[in-house]
């Protein structure tokens, strides 16, 4: 009989999803994360891993990867870095895992779609990324599913909470500071609270835990975003409302602007929503509308100690 407790391991450890992953998946059983700094399993995927030795070592019965290359215009300027990141080191954990018949859970973006769909994308419409990230991302899905391992890639967006760099905490930030911010309000897609990703992806471990065969049967691509979608600006809108009646800030105006008026190294989609039937009708899991989440993590911001 095998005692060993349900085991996952997480690369990533301090990134706004890696994060959220370990208090989640605490309930599954043992989690061990693997980042640069993590000892005694310290992961670097800029350089060549063992992973089949850090397999053997931690034993783990699922591995989520949460770790990536996510700076999206930085990228523009060192695509092998990117690329090595996101898709050569994925395929190295990929075939590693495929060889020791582990699953494998990893995250994905919008960002492998141009934007030119009208209505939500679903997981087998074509991708054509617009910028070195999601060109890397892309080629990190591919690889895994070239690999032959079991596998979820769970494509998610906008992703923020009250860690790590993102858009609420950026624009919290630029709130305190400026009397006026210009957001870009012709970009759509769907904002997504890091722990909800956590959250999600610790309600599909459970149902492989109960039936590990049903990795092998629903192996692929699974869409993963908040429900309802909006703009930058409607995004940035709904943070500063709430902050502006908790605190004092600098900011009077939210200007609406154009992609054009706010030029970045990285084109970004002008449409990415992403449907989410799939994942809804094979594991019962969606989230809930953007701004109700928002509200939750608004919640917590205004706890005293955050
Ligand atoms: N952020 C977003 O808006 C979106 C993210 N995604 C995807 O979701 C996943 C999680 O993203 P998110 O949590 O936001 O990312 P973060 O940028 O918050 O965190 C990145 C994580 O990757 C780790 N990491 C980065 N470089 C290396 C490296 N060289 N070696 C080892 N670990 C490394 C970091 O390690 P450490 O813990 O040491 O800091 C950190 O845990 C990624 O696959 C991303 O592509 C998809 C859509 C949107
Ligand atoms: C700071 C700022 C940004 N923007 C615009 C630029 C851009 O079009 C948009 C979002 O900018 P950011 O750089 O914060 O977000 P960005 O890095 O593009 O976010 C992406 O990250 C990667 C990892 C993903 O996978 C994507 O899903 C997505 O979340 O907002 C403004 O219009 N005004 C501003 O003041």
């Amino acid at each position: 009989m095998n005692t060993q407790p349900f085991t996952c391991l997480i690369l990533g450890d301090q990134g706004q999803v890696a994060y959220e992953l370990k208090r989640e998946l605490a309930t599954l059983g043992r989690v061990i994360a693997a980042s640069r700094s993590t000892l005694p399993v310290a992961i670097d995927l800029a350089q060549h891993n063992d992973f089949e030795s850090l397999i053997r070592q931690t034993k783990p019965n699922c591995i989520v990867n949460a770790a990536a290359y996510t700076a999206v215009d930085k990228a523009e300027q060192e695509p092998e870095l990117a690329m090595r990141i996101n898709a050569e080191a994925v395929a190295e954990l990929a075939q590693a895992a495929a060889k020791a018949n582990i699953p494998l859970i990893h995250y994905s973006t919008d960002y492998v779609f141009d934007g030119t769909a009208q209505q939500p994308y679903q997981e087998d419409q074509p991708t054509n990324p617009q910028g070195v990230y999601g060109q890397s991302k892309l080629a990190g899905e591919q690889a895994i599913a070239a690999s032959g391992a079991n596998h979820l890639i769970l494509r998610t967006s906008w992703v923020y909470g009250t860690r790590g760099g993102n858009f609420l905490r950026t624009m919290r930030r630029l709130a305190r500071e400026r009397e006026e911010l210009s957001v870009v309000a012709d970009q759509t897609g769907c904002p997504t609270w890091s722990r909800h990703i956590a959250q999600a992806t610790a309600q599909i471990l459970i149902q492989l835990k109960r039936d590990p065969s049903l990795i092998t049967e629903h192996s692929g691509i699974y869409h993963l975003v908040s429900s309802g979608q909006g703009s930058w600006h409607d995004f940035a809108t709904a943070i500063i409302e709430h902050q502006r009646q908790q605190e004092t800030i600098a900011c009077q105006r939210i200007v609406p602007i154009t992609t054009a008026q706010f030029p970045t190294p990285a084109k970004r989609p002008a449409y990415s929503v992403l449907n989410t039937d799939k994942l809804a009708e094979t594991f019962g899991v969606r989230l809930p509308d953007w701004r109700e989440a928002l509200s939750q993590v608004n919640a917590e911001l205004d706890q005293p100690h955050i």
